[in-house]
Formats: structure tokens, C-alpha cells, sequence
């Protein structure tokens, strides 16, 4: 078994070096090799995602990745800025399916700026098309309008598409993860606008004929969006597309506590999987030791779940994390009274302990 590390740019290379001291110490047999990706890529290679970083990762049974971007690459030609790297492996390896979960640790209910009645119990799992949408359509790019409001002004364009393979997928993947669940999904669009969603809502349904034992509901993105942080436990499996998940899967994050506790899955037909947290490179906070690692422990757990077959390793890491937060230990992010602030280097080094 093999794993490619990529930890990447800014808390990228913090927290990955985290969740590589939590895997070495279950002291299971697998191999870890690192590569640069993103800014440092860049950096070094001239390329974001160079081809031996791709040869590694698609050799790979597992990815763990950290995050990429800086604002210093922001003006950069857009296929050589470091967020290309990590579009570029999702599309390459066909990472499709997006799984990330927000779960709201009984410890961490006060970290939350919402009221703790709200999320207690809070087991929420975000399915997030990751391979198509607006992110990949094309045509894309600048020219001079020939029409609109403004013809011969200069324009700027993108194309959002789903083609009814990809809907039907993820559609699959959903309904199958709803069912060893509580059978809910809600299907995330904006089909009272967009064609693309209309047809994703069309093909949802179509699909949910052949899971009568789950339930599906249809939301449009923007009541979904308030529905969030109104009622975020009357909601189980949502399945959405690449950009409305992005969003959305932001906004669950605080639902549990912080952005820096929420894990995430990314796998192809064939089970190999990029883990990564959802959030990003946290430039503000980089170099500082203070970046909260558990989203990034917690990803390296989905990791031994769906691409290692370590079941148990995952659950370890799992307990140890909610072990730590019960001995009181915060990352500045979700830090509150009466707990015990922590580094990352810190937090990493308990979960270790706490692994037992
Ligand atoms: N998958 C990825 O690699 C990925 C994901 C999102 C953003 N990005 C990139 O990251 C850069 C920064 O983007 P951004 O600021 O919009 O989003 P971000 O997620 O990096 O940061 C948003 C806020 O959350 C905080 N935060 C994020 N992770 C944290 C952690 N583990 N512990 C404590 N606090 C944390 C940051 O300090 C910041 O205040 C950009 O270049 C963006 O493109 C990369
Ligand atoms: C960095 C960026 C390309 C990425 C995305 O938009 O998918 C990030 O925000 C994420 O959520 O993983
Ligand atoms: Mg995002």
C-alpha cells in the first residue's frame, strides 16, 4: 500500500505533517512518499501540478493532500496558480464523488456561533460533485460581447454543464450512502433558473425511482443555504453540484465548530481516493504553529476507511481525536474559556497519545 503525500502551500505543510505522525504511529504497514504541489511546485518546477507529482498520485492507493494557493500566485496565468493543481487531480483521476461530512463533536457545541440546541447532535454528510459544473464546462474565457446589455464591452464567460452520466453517478453514490444512513437525501439546485439544474433535479428523481426505500427532497440552493443554519439537523445526506457544494460545505463547516474540523473524502469508481480538509492554505495564520490539524487527522481516517481497508485504524484515530477534545485541547479555532489553547504540532502529539 502506498500513499502520496502532497501537503502543498501555507498550513498546507503544517497540518499534513500532523496527520504523517498519526499514521506513522499505528505502526501499520504502508508506504508514504511526498511530492510538491501547488505555490511550492510552482516554485520549484514552474508548474503547479508537476507530471511526476501526477505519475505519484495516480500510482498511488491513497492521496493525502493538504491545501494549495497563495495570494502571491494571484496573478499568475490562471493554468499555472496553485488551485489548478488540486482541480487537476480531481479531473485526472476522475475524483467525482465528494464526501464531506460535518459532525459536530459534543465537545465542541460551544465552539460554534450557533446555539448549541441547534447543532448537538449534529451528523450531517455533504456529497459533493467534484469532476464537472461550472468548475470544468467550457467554452470559458474573455472576449468582446457581440450582444447583452453591453455590446463591444469587454466580457468574461463560463460554462455550466452536467451531462446525465455524472448526474447519475453521484446520484448513485447519494442514495447509496443515504441508505446506510437514515434514508434521507436532498438534492441541492437551482432548477428554477439554471437548464443544467433542471436537468440534475430531472435525473435525481429519475434515479430515486430505484431507491423507493429513500426518501428525496428538492431544495434550491438558496433556501438550502438559510435552511443550513436554521435547521441543519432536519437535513442527512445532501447531494449537490461542484460549486454549490463548495459553498455550501463552507457553511456546514461552522456548524461544527470550525472550518479546520472538516474532513473530506474524494474518490473515483475505482475507490482510490484524494483526502484533503476542506479548508484551504490559511494564508493569515501560515507559519504561525497555530492552524487547527484535525480536519487533516480526520481526512487521513476517511483515508484508511474507504481506500485502506483499515477500519479499525480509522476508528482509533477517530476516538483519539474525540479524546483529545474531551481532555480539553483547542486549536486557537476553537478555542473557548475554560479550555487549554494549543499549537498544531501540540494538538498532533496528543492524538497520538490519545491513540492508546
Ligand atoms: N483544496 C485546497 O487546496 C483549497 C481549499 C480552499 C481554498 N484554497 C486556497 O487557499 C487560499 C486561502 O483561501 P481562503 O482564505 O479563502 O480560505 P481558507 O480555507 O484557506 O481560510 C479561510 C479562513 O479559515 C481559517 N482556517 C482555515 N483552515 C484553518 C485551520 N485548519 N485552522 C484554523 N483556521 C483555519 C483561515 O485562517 C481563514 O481565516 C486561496 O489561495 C484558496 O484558493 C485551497
Ligand atoms: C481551491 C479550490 C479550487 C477548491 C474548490 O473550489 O474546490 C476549494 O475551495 C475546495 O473546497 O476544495
Ligand atoms: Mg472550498
Amino acid at each position: 500500500m502506498k500513499i502520496a503525500v502532497l501537503p502543498g502551500d501555507g498550513i498546507g505543510t503544517e497540518i499534513v505533517a500532523e496527520a504523517v505522525k498519526v499514521l506513522q504511529a499505528l505502526d501499520l504497514k504502508f508506504e508514504m512518499e511526498s511530492a510538491l504541489v501547488g505555490g511550492a511546485a510552482y516554485d520549484a518546477h514552474g508548474h503547479p501540478l508537476p507530471e511526476s507529482t501526477l505519475k505519484l498520485a495516480k500510482e498511488a492507493d491513497a492521496i493525502l493532500f493538504g491545501a494549495v494557493g497563495d495570494w502571491k500566485y494571484d496573478k499568475l496565468d490562471r493554468p499555472l496558480r496553485p488551485e489548478q493543481a488540486i482541480l487537476g487531480l480531481r479531473k485526472n483521476l476522475g475524483l467525482f464523488a465528494n464526501f464531506r461530512p460535518a459532525i459536530c463533536y459534543e465537545q465542541l457545541v460551544g465552539a460554534s456561533s450557533l446555539k448549541p440546541e441547534l447543532i448537538a447532535g449534529l451528523d450531517i454528510l455533504i456529497i459533493r460533485e467534484l469532476t464537472g459544473d461550472i468548475y470544468f464546462g467550457q467554452p470559458r474565457g474573455r472576449r468582446v460581447a457581440t450582444d447583452g446589455h453591453f455590446p463591444g464591452a469587454e466580457e468574461a464567460f463560463d460554462t455550466m454543464r452536467y451531462s446525465r452520466p455524472e448526474i447519475e453517478r453521484i446520484a448513485h453514490v447519494a442514495f447509496q450512502a443515504a441508505r446506510k444512513r437514515s434514508k434521507k437525501v436532498t438534492s441541492v439546485d437551482k432548477a428554477n433558473v439554471l437548464e443544467t439544474f433542471q436537468f440534475w433535479k430531472d435525473v435525481m428523481t429519475e434515479v430515486g425511482q430505484q431507491y423507493p426505500d429513500v426518501e428525496l427532497q428538492h431544495m434550491y440552493v438558496d433556501n438550502a443555504a438559510m435552511q443550513l443554519v436554521k435547521a441543519p439537523k432536519a437535513f442527512d445526506v445532501v447531494v449537490t453540484g461542484n460549486m454549490f457544494g463548495d459553498i455550501l460545505s463552507d457553511e456546514a463547516s461552522m456548524l461544527t465548530g470550525s472550518i479546520g474540523m472538516l474532513p473530506s473524502a474524494s474518490l473515483n469508481s475505482s475507490n482510490q481516493g484524494l483526502y484533503e480538509p476542506s479548508h484551504g492554505s490559511a494564508p493569515d495564520i501560515a507559519g504561525k504553529g497555530i492552524a487547527n490539524p484535525l480536519a487533516t487527522i480526520l481526512s487521513a481516517a476517511m483515508m484508511l476507511r474507504f481506500s485502506l481497508n483499515q477500519e479499525a485504524a480509522a476508528q482509533r484515530i477517530e476516538a483519539a481525536v474525540q479524546k483529545v477534545l474531551a481532555q480539553g485541547l483547542r486549536t486557537g479555532d476553537i478555542y473557548s474559556e475554560g479550555t487549554t489553547k494549543v499549537g498544531t504540532a501540540q494538538m498532533g502529539d496528543a492524538v497520538v497519545k490519545a491513540l492508546g
